[in-house]
């Protein structure tokens, strides 16, 4: 996500100029032409890096056998760009704008969807015209063509092969929202991608439980729609979930994540930023939604206790971008 400009220039604006031009993986970003990708290829956003790494680093993208990824907290669409590079080899990652894209992303019109009772909620189906019009340009990776859902609260631009959606993921309309965007109610995920932020209300305590109600809402949701791992096979769905280091994500991951999947590693990638207490769990091989806790003498079911944390453990060796080039 490309952070906004602070308004006054102040000292801590030049402090945030001196980083943004310091930074590799801003100017990695900028300059990915045209040795890497060309400038209709660039990632629109600094976070892709990460996935990047993580990626090559845990093998989560597998061309052929991935077929359903849902993208949560996608906007702008790095994320969603690096999965339809790797899935469908699309060259262009939706950042050449189309004229016609361009109008319908504005005046909603074509294949805008806006999602009925829920005014606030919009449907941005991309698939069809974007799938179509890159046709002639994407290698045939497999039969079928995967199925890629990017969700945000705010607009996504169109991306080559992937559905987007504009709404609020913490309401309920929206897991029906993105169902219905799947090939049938039967199709669960082989990876569902979580990079949502709450915005920072400058209020530790609030942001925590901010952070918290993500994190909870994104783990039900995989348990109910990624795919499940087959006794003995390591054919079950992964779950790559951002969170915010506090004194509770130790327990999070205690009690949820690795009752649920076979592996669960934190990480720090290189490409997130030192300063940012933000860190990845990268969770593989579905195991099933866990039971349900039990009672304990009190009455009342476990719930999490604050532990201390740890930081996400940084990945050793930066990879080389899958992109192809052009
Ligand atoms: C760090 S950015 C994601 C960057 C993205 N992975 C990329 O590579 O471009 C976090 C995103 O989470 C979104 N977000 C935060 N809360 C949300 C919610 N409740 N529902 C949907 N999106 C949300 C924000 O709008 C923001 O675009």
């Amino acid at each position: 996500m490309r952070p906004s400009l602070p308004v006054c220039g102040g000292p801590s604006s030049r402090a945030w100029l001196t980083r943004q031009f310091n930074d590799p993986y801003v100017k990695a970003r900028l300059t990915q032409s045209p040795s890497a990708l060309s400038p209709a290829t660039r990632f629109r956003s600094r976070s892709a890096f990460k996935l990047v790494e993580m990626d090559a680093h845990y093998k989560l993208i597998h061309p052929g056998r991935t077929k359903t990824v849902i993208d949560l907290g996608a906007a702008p669409g790095g994320w969603s760009q690096v999965v339809s590079a790797k899935l469908g080899g699309f060259r262009n990652l939706g950042l050449e704008r189309d004229e016609r894209d361009e109008k319908k992303a504005l005046d909603g019109s074509g294949w805008g969807i806006a999602s009925p009772g829920h005014p606030s909620t919009e449907l941005w189906s991309s698939s069809e015209p974007s799938i179509k019009t890159e046709d002639e340009d994407t290698p045939d990776v497999s039969q079928t063509k995967p199925t890629i859902i990017a969700l945000d609260l705010l607009r996504i631009l169109p991306i080559p092969g992937v559905q987007t959606l504009q709404t609020d993921f913490l309401l309920p309309a929206a897991e029906p929202l993105i169902l219905g965007l799947l090939p049938d109610y039967q199709t669960k995920a082989d990876l569902i991608l979580c990079d949502m932020a709450a915005n920072s209300s400058g209020n530790p305590t609030r942001d925590t439980e901010a952070s918290y109600t993500i994190a909870q809402s994104v783990f039900d949701f995989a348990t109910r729609h990624l795919k499940t791992c087959a006794p003995g096979a390591a054919d079950g769905g992964s779950l790559v979930m951002k969170y915010f280091v506090s004194p509770s994500t130790h327990a999070f991951r205690n009690t949820h994540l690795k009752k649920s999947f076979r592996h669960v590693y934190h990480v720090k990638p290189d490409s997130s930023r030192s300063e940012s207490n933000e860190a990845f769990w990268v969770c593989k091989y579905f195991l099933g939604a866990p039971r349900s806790p039990k009672k304990t003498e009190g009455g009342s079911p476990s719930s999490p206790q604050p532990e201390m944390s740890r930081k996400g453990k940084r990945l050793s060796s930066p990879p080389k971008l899958p992109i192809p080039t052009d």
